[in-house]
């Protein structure tokens, strides 16, 4: 976020600032101290952050370190609890009874539980400083709230004449309609009801490039601090201040709503049944001890056990997953659930929406084809009229190419003042849209009969042609799929007049653009063992044209939203773990049931509420980036996870002869490491384990390197670096610790 939205010269400057615009001067603190407090060096804006442990961040997250040694936050980790009882019953000792073993094992207790802790709060910290800059677009507006309750789903009126009153922004309710002007910030999230606007959404993506927000598409979705570059939009406020888009980014990179995963509660049961298992075999190590005559202080026992129950994974378990979501965030990914990044580890089918997913989304009308036996002004009039109140881009489009480069051809449409005009919006469901005309009933005149005129996918079009029985010629069908081979979506125009047959007039040819780069990002994913399909509403010959250019392996063409519901639940029933990307509110069916949904950040905000991930990027090709940090999670974890307990177990050889030497001299030739005193291998053990902890915490942040490769060469490659070298790393690290260590009075 290097640039926060309070820079923004509307803000910065009352006076330049529309009147009512901005109450951001006088509410909100001085500009000057608010950038202040945002981080604006490049190092913090996400997707740009240095992911290496820096002490002015140890130090920072230090405080939150220590708040955390309270009991109650380690109860969901038994394995850090049972360390910080131990800790407080060897202190209890240590001061009953003093000395420098017994001291130095208390300090290094305790600087386990707290290096865990501390590992916790490194890893939340990066967070807190992305919600500060963050909160700053959060800054008091004045909205323009218009008057009167108007029902928006049927008012036809200009939204833009009605009458406003100044409100703060934070008194905003859901279903509130404000307007919104160049300059000004928009006062909270909501669906653009009228009007086009480019929108400079920095503040939140980071991205400078403006992005156009517009009325009845799937890019009408705006964010509350947002602000507008040009024109004027009308926007339906669709949350409640506090609950917005940027709060719950807020609350996500925080951390403050972070639930831990299945496969994270999965670990910590297996973790706690090992941590148990070593609790029986110290308690039972006693009464071996005591009757070989070497009894065993509690101090010892207690050190003993902190050595051998997984304190490594279980100090870093935590911050794995709060820097694997971190990693998302700085990638410009929002993931509402870890369960989501994980799944994104193992997924094996991606399924993405054309339009505004695998093309920019702008689809517009660029041509008029004519059908044979109507007229070129046939089939601009009724283009024209057929769009006149279809709300979509798409509609709106046609009525722009028609006034542009037909206007000659439109007859002048005698106003009929009685005339009943019914609206038939576009639905994804029946992929048409229209208008219906029926002429004012007056006696004595000779009334123009009926009119009913559609617009819409090929195959719907034939179908209310058909019904009305009429036929769409065969020239139609070619002209349909010219279109198409060249990825363009025909749209058919068809009238009916009076009831006899529709006939259809022609094709519109509304043009769309793939994104750029996405064949090479689309192999790299089939590399990765991901098979990627479109799914799409459009024609199977358009869906062939544009899945060809894309380069995607599969699609599935005239898909309503059932249809990419019912899709993705035969994909999960195989087996397979779904992905899906998409932007429309027809997707949001989809994004929910899919495993891991990523909603496009220029789709609407019901996409958005369904899935459960958001690309502020709104690129489908992201997802590679998902899967890569998911199964580097995973694999973290997994690694982690065998060197502690690896780890472990070695200890266990390390130290247990080096303790019983005394008694059992025959353990003489198990006691490869020639420690020098009992006391000195106890207390150099408790030392490494504290220490390895440090050790891991930056790799735990970063994660273990990916390659792609299959899952069984990772496992193999990770159990021999982590299982071996965590069977390793404890004769080392404690064989050099002891060599200090017996240099200390009272241990050597
Ligand atoms: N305004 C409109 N009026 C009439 N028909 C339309 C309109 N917009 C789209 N259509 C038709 O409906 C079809 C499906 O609509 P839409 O593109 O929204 O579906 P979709 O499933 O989201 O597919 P995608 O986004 O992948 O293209 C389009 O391919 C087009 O033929
Ligand atoms: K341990
Ligand atoms: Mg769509």
């Amino acid at each position: 976020m290097n640039r926060p939205v309070v820079q923004h010269p509307a803000v910065h400057d009352p006076e330049q600032a529309p009147a009512g615009s901005t109450a951001a001067a006088t509410q909100s603190p001085d500009p000057a101290t608010v950038t202040d407090e945002v981080p604006t060096e490049p190092g913090t804006s996400p997707g740009r952050r240095a992911s290496s442990l820096s002490w002015p961040q140890v130090r920072s997250a230090l405080p939150g370190a220590f708040r955390k040694l309270d009991p109650r936050e380690l109860l969901d980790s038994p394995v850090l609890l049972i360390v910080e009882i131990g800790a407080v019953a060897s202190t209890v000792l240590a001061v009953a009874d003093p000395s420098v073993f017994a001291v130095t094992i208390v300090v290094w207790l305790w600087a386990t539980v707290l290096f865990a802790t501390l590992a916790e709060s490194i890893a939340e910290s990066r967070g807190k400083a992305q919600a500060s800059s963050l909160r700053a677009t959060q800054i008091q507006t004045t909205a323009r709230r218009v008057e009167a309750p108007v029902d928006t789903t049927r008012y036809t009126g200009n939204l833009l004449a009605l009458p406003t009153v100044d409100v703060a922004s934070s008194s905003l309710s859901v279903g509130d309609v404000v307007v919104v002007r160049a300059g000004e910030v928009i006062p909270g999230d909501g669906d653009v009801i009228e009007g086009a606007a480019s929108v400079d959404e920095s503040a939140i993506t980071g991205e400078s490039a403006p992005v156009i927000r517009e009325s009845g598409g799937d890019r009408s979705a705006v964010t509350g601090g947002t602000v507008v570059l040009s024109d004027t939009i009308v926007v339906r406020i669709t949350a409640a201040a506090g609950s917005t888009f940027v709060d719950r980014m807020i609350a996500l990179v925080e951390g403050s709503e972070r639930q831990r995963t299945p496969n994270e509660i999965a670990l910590n049961i297996l973790l706690t049944s090992l941590t148990i298992i070593f609790l029986l075999a110290v308690v039972t190590l006693q009464p071996f001890a005591v009757y070989s005559g070497s009894r065993q202080s509690l101090l010892v026992l207690t050190a003993l056990l902190v050595c051998l129950i997984p304190t490594t994974i279980g100090a870093l378990l935590s911050a794995i997953g709060i820097a694997g979501m971190d990693r998302l965030v700085q990638r410009n990914v929002l993931a509402m659930s870890g369960r989501a990044v994980e799944a994104a580890g193992d997924v094996d089918v991606l399924l993405l929406d054309k339009t505004g997913t695998i093309t920019y989304g702008n689809r517009q009308a660029s041509d008029l084809l004519v059908a044979p036996g109507a007229t070129i002004a046939d089939l601009a009039s009724a283009a024209r009229l057929a769009s006149l109140a279809d709300e979509t881009p798409e509609g709106r489009s046609v009525v722009t190419l028609v006034d542009a480069g037909y206007v000659e051809h439109v007859a002048a449409t005698t106003q009929d003042d009685g005339a009943v005009v019914e609206l038939v919006p576009f639905s994804a469901t029946t992929r048409m849209s229209g208008i219906d005309v029926s002429p004012a009933e007056r006696a004595g005149t000779t009334s123009t009969p009926r009119t009913s005129i559609r617009k819409g996918a090929a195959s719907a079009v034939h179908a209310w042609v058909h019904s009305t029985g009429g036929h769409t010629p065969d020239q139609v069908q070619t002209l349909v799929d010219g279109v198409s081979a060249s990825g363009g979506t025909p749209l058919v125009v068809a009238r009916q007049t009076g009831a006899g047959p529709a006939q259809v007039l022609g094709v519109i040819h509304l043009k769309d653009v793939v994104k750029t780069g996405l064949r090479e990002r689309f192999d790299e994913l089939r590399a990765m063992g991901i098979r990627t399909v479109m799914v799409t509403g459009d024609n199977a010959i358009t869906a062939r044209a544009i899945a060809e250019e894309a380069g995607v392996d599969d699609v599935l063409a005239e898909a309503t939203p059932e249809d990419k519901l019912a899709l993705i639940r035969r994909e999960q029933e195989g087996g397979h773990l779904v992905a899906m990307c998409g932007d429309g509110t027809n997707d949001a069916p989809a994004l929910a049931q899919a495993d891991v949904g990523v909603a496009m950040n220029t789709g609407t905000s019901a996409a958005k509420e369904a899935g459960n991930m958001v690309d502020l990027d709104s690129d489908p090709t992201k997802l590679i980036e998902v899967v890569q940090i998911g199964k580097q999670l995973l694999i973290t974890r997994g690694a982690l996870t065998t060197f502690s307990i690896a780890n472990d177990i070695a200890k266990y050889f390390a130290i247990l002869p080096a303790m019983f030497m005394v008694v059992f001299p025959q353990l003489e030739v198990l006691n490869i490491m020639r420690l020098s005193s009992p006391e000195s291998a106890i207390v150099s053990a408790v030392i490494f384990n504290a220490l390895i902890i440090v050790v891991l915490i930056p790799l735990s942040l970063r994660g273990v390197a990916y390659r792609p490769a299959s899952a069984s060469t990772m496992l193999r490659r990770n159990l021999l670096v982590y299982g071996l070298g965590g069977l390793v790393a404890p004769f080392l690290g404690i064989k050099l610790i002891d060599l200090l260590a017996s240099l200390l009075p009272g241990i050597g």
